[in-house]
């Protein structure tokens, strides 16, 4: 008889849906785990056989799946969950969170907002987020600290901020954020150009330049709103999109977060450039910004993910929220009932966003090889039963569905749904302080 092979943990489960193979549900598997890895995706009665673990977890009622991956938000600004609701973007940005970022957006405040947010996407089931915000040595930190995986953008504008004096000192700033975390394995920083109106093209080509040099990744708010697309068009002669590729910005390395507004030439150009689309479908709902056809840019080649946004404008960081809204929105702007399946949903939250954000050789699935970033949902709630396909269940009904183990590269975030690297008492007692100093000013009705 061969000795058992010693590994680090092993997760027994009543189903997994691994995202690669695609469409595929393994019933009473094992994941094995050794060190930071999945080494093997087995039948439970062979994982007992070939493997000795030194932890072994039970998770009979539970379906698993590749931690989700938030591919944008704005993470302090959880400290603004329902600051200002219901106005359109340009009136929510000008007249209420860009003053109030002015009056309160510090080190502290971002540091604050950030643990808060990483605290409600662990608990949701997200193991990577995508980031664009002040202070990004914050979150970097904050990240670092729940070990969380991350992709840090810093952001660019043409004027000053809380952060820095203007574009020159945000470059300078966030290349040598850049430089700290060149060797991180789960935090990689980014240029974060905020969007086409707040950047003019030197900043842009610079942006563009840089980005090629370091290998890094760019995401940009992009084709949100109407007015965007036609001020733009009035001021410049050309769409922001047309702009953009004239100044090199679109490449595989670019994250283009929103698209609400595409033409069919719009679309071929994304799709010819290899850059990925950030589809945001509650904010754009909120917002009041349009809908993002998903199905016609999957058609065309191009690689669709999905994120939050910030709380500001979602109102929460819940990825399996946003699996659900963007599996209905799909066909009800396509006028399909196929379009964005369950599976695909699954997909555009795992492993697309791995895609966009350049890792999916290193997670999005769970395929040996790839990192441990793996998610548990208990699904024995009479809510959620009964369960023919726990990937419909996934998509369609997740609210009967509780997380309750979360690993990022095989180490637990959260155990039986309590949080494991962060202090939830600490971050209540924070949030509360932010709370009583933060005033929203509200107009009467
Ligand atoms: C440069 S840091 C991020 C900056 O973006 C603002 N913001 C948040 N949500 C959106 C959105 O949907 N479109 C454009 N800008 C957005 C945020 O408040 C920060 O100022
Ligand atoms: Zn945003």
């Amino acid at each position: 008889m061969t000795a058992k092979q010693a590994v680090h943990l092993l997760i027994n489960a009543r189903w997994i849906i691994p995202v690669v193979p695609a469409n595929r549900v393994f019933e009473d598997c094992a994941l094995v785990i050794h060190r930071q890895k999945i080494i093997a995706l087995v039948p439970q009665a062979e994982a007992r056989k070939r493997f000795e673990p030194e932890q072994a977890v039970n998770l009979d009622r539970h379906i698993v799946i590749p931690g989700l991956i938030n591919a944008h938000g704005h993470a302090a600004m959880n400290l603004l969950r329902g600051y200002a609701d219901d106005f359109a973007l340009q009136t929510w940005l000008n007249d209420h969170i860009w003053p109030a970022e002015a009056e309160h957006v510090d080190a502290e405040f971002v540091h604050d907002g950030t643990e808060l947010a990483i605290a409600e996407m662990i608990k949701s089931g997200t193991t990577c987020f995508a980031d664009m915000y002040f202070f990004p040595e914050q979150a970097a930190q904050v990240a670092r600290k729940a070990h969380m995986r991350a992709q840090i953008t810093f952001p660019i504008l043409d004027f000053p901020t809380s952060w820095g004096q203007g574009p020159d000192d945000y470059f300078a700033k966030g290349l040598a954020l850049h430089d700290e975390y060149r060797a991180d394995d789960l935090i990689r920083i980014g240029f974060g150009p905020h969007a086409p109106y707040t950047v003019s093209d030197p900043h842009l080509a610079k942006v563009a330049t840089l980005a090629e040099e370091l290998q890094a990744p760019i995401q940009i708010h992009l084709h949100e709103t109407v007015q965007e697309v036609d001020d733009a068009y009035r001021d410049t002669g050309v769409r922001p999109i047309e702009r953009l590729y004239q100044l090199g910005l679109l490449t595989p390395q670019t994250q283009c977060v929103h698209m609400t507004q595409l033409n069919d030439d719009d679309i071929q150009t994304i799709a010819n450039s290899g850059a990925h689309v950030i589809h945001c479908p509650e904010s754009n709902l909120k917002l009041a910004s349009g809908f993002c056809p998903v199905a016609k840019l999957q058609e065309a080649g191009v690689n669709v993910a999905l994120g939050t946004d910030g709380a500001a404008s979602n109102n929460n960081l819940n990825m399996l929220e946003e699996i659900q809204t963007a599996a209905l929105l799909a066909k009800a702007v396509s006028r399909d009932p196929a379009a964005l399946n369950a599976h695909q949903a699954l997909a555009c939250a795992t492993l697309c966003g791995a895609k966009a954000l350049g890792i999916d050789d290193i997670t999005g699935s769970l395929e040996v090889g790839k990192a441990a970033d793996i998610v548990a949902l208990q699904a024995d709630d009479t809510s959620a039963l009964p369960i023919y396909d726990p990937a419909s269940a996934l998509a369609y009904n997740n609210r009967a569905l509780k997380v309750s183990h979360v690993w990022v590269a095989g180490r637990a975030l959260l155990l039986s749904g309590h949080l494991q690297t962060l202090d939830e008492r600490d971050i209540r007692a924070r949030t509360e302080q932010w709370q009583a100093k933060i005033k929203p000013v509200r107009s009467q009705p």
